[in-house]
């Protein structure tokens, strides 16, 4: 089964499947796309991906237990999604430690609030998961990701985590605005 380990920049992706290589086969959707020359550019240092070929290449792992991590991961057919949330106030803070432009991040913010990665996971596959990450470890949220994991393996869907627990609209009240480019 493939896994996709996804969510906004600086939700704790890389941090979250860290912990998981010590138990699964876990890529990055980066190093595959490198392997199998299916970087198209880079922009403002974001690889400019090609999804098509890349969703082909990782259908060859189905046979696997694979976990894919990557923003664009939802975008690569898997069979299960798990998409990793945080507030945009917390947010805000990991991305400013970016060299990114004041346009990247406030792009990137905009899209936590409006939900567009767990729009997109539920375009594209019918077993969608959602962690809010904002009051949890990395330890904490690795092992949510792991009971998600062994009971998609059984067959059974995790009754916990299904989307529509987060709502940063609600949440941020009045402060939305300096989230949204208003
Ligand atoms: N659950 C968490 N609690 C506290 N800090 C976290 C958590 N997850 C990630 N971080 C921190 O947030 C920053 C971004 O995490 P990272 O794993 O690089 O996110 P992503 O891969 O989604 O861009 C890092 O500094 C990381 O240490």
């Amino acid at each position: 089964m493939i896994f996709a380990l996804t969510g906004t920049p600086g939700t704790g992706k890389t941090s979250v499947a860290r912990m998981l290589s010590d138990i699964y086969d876990v890529r990055s959707v980066k190093e595959i796309a490198e392997e199998n020359d299916c970087i198209i550019d880079v922009e403002d240092d974001s690889l400019v991906i090609d999804i098509d070929s890349l969703s082909e290449i990782v259908r060859q792992f189905r046979q696997l237990d694979i976990v894919i991590e990557g923003h664009l991961s939802h975008l690569l057919s898997p069979d299960v999604v798990i998409v990793l949330r945080c507030n945009p106030k917390v947010l805000k803070e990991r991305l400013l430690n970016r060299n990114w432009s004041e346009e990247k991040i406030r792009e990137n913010l905009e899209a936590e609030v409006l939900d567009v990665i767990l729009v997109e996971s539920i375009e594209e596959v019918d077993r969608v998961y959602e962690i809010d990450t904002t009051d949890r470890s990395v330890e904490d949220v690795a092992k949510i990701v792991v009971e998600i994991i062994e009971f998609e393996k059984r067959g059974i869907e995790a009754k916990n985590f299904k989307p529509g627990s987060v709502d940063w609209i609600s949440v941020l009240g009045d402060e939305v605005d300096d989230f949204l480019r208003i």
